[in-house]
């Protein structure tokens, strides 16, 4: 498991910038190495306002990317196209706006999907997409059945969630599971699809972005030492990188 390493920005927005930057040139070196590059995608402020920035840099087509496979490391459980959905927020500040190859786009199942494709049941859909990840495995490499994907992209709240993985919950103690139903979650809306902590830790590189003074003491709780159980955000770590990309509100405590 690697250390945490932190860049500190002045301002939110010039850490949604840096991290799309970043982006954009962690899949163009991904590519060169492997030919396919994957990235899992998150929702939240931060995370969809560095899509947006990935949408408006000059380096977009640096990327190929009809070659990346994206996944989505939550999932509100909610009818498709509901403004909630964080793959419907993505596709509208940049999915929509890239020559994706459809057929390597991973969204969780919507609440409305047909049953077989794991709607009505936030277990099935679980499943469902726990089965998506280890066909991928198979393309993307990765051991079992998890796949090593290249970034995993993760915002955290104020009392230290990542993904839909909230301190004490079930989804947090569901050490051996890949991808878990979510119920009455505490930030709304309450059913959920999450990964692990576990299955997120077979990711190469895992960046968290975070802004603003709300998640200054969770950044502070998980470097210093707490356990994950309390603090999810301290179980956040990739196979070969740990980045912190924050404002300088949120980096206030560090
Ligand atoms: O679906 C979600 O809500 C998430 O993926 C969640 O883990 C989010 O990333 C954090 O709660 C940070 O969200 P904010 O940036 O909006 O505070």
């Amino acid at each position: 498991m690697s250390t945490v390493e932190v860049v500190v920005h002045a301002d939110e927005d010039t850490a949604a910038r840096d991290a799309a930057e970043r982006l954009l040139t962690a899949l163009a070196a991904a590519q060169a190495a492997r030919g396919l590059a994957s990235v899992v995608l998150t929702g939240g402020g931060i995370g969809i306002a560095m899509l947006r920035e990935v949408a408006a840099s000059a380096r977009r087509d640096a990327v190929d990317w009809s070659a990346v496979e994206v996944f989505w490391g939550d999932e509100r459980f909610v009818p498709a196209g509901d403004a909630e959905r964080n793959d419907a927020q993505a596709r509208e500040a940049l999915l929509d706006a890239l020559p994706l190859d459809p057929a390597r786009v991973h969204p969780m199942a919507a609440s409305d999907a047909p049953e077989d494709a794991g709607g009505g049941d936030p277990d099935l859909a679980a499943d469902v997409y726990a089965k998506t990840l280890s066909s991928a495995a198979v393309r993307l490499g990765g051991e079992g059945a998890i796949p090593a994907f290249d970034v995993l992209l993760a915002g955290c709240g104020p009392e230290g969630h990542v993904l839909s993985v909230f301190p004490d919950s079930p989804a947090v103690h569901a050490a051996a599971a890949g991808v878990v139903a979510v119920r009455d979650c505490p930030k709304p809306p309450p059913t959920r699809v999450s990964l692990t902590l576990s299955a997120a830790r077979h990711a190469r590189e895992i960046w968290l972005v975070a802004a603003g003074s709300g998640k200054a003491e969770a950044l502070a709780r998980a470097q210093g030492g707490a356990s994950e159980v309390d603090v999810p955000l301290a179980g956040l770590r990739g196979t070969e990188r740990t980045l912190w990309l924050l404002d300088q509100e949120a980096a206030a405590q560090l």
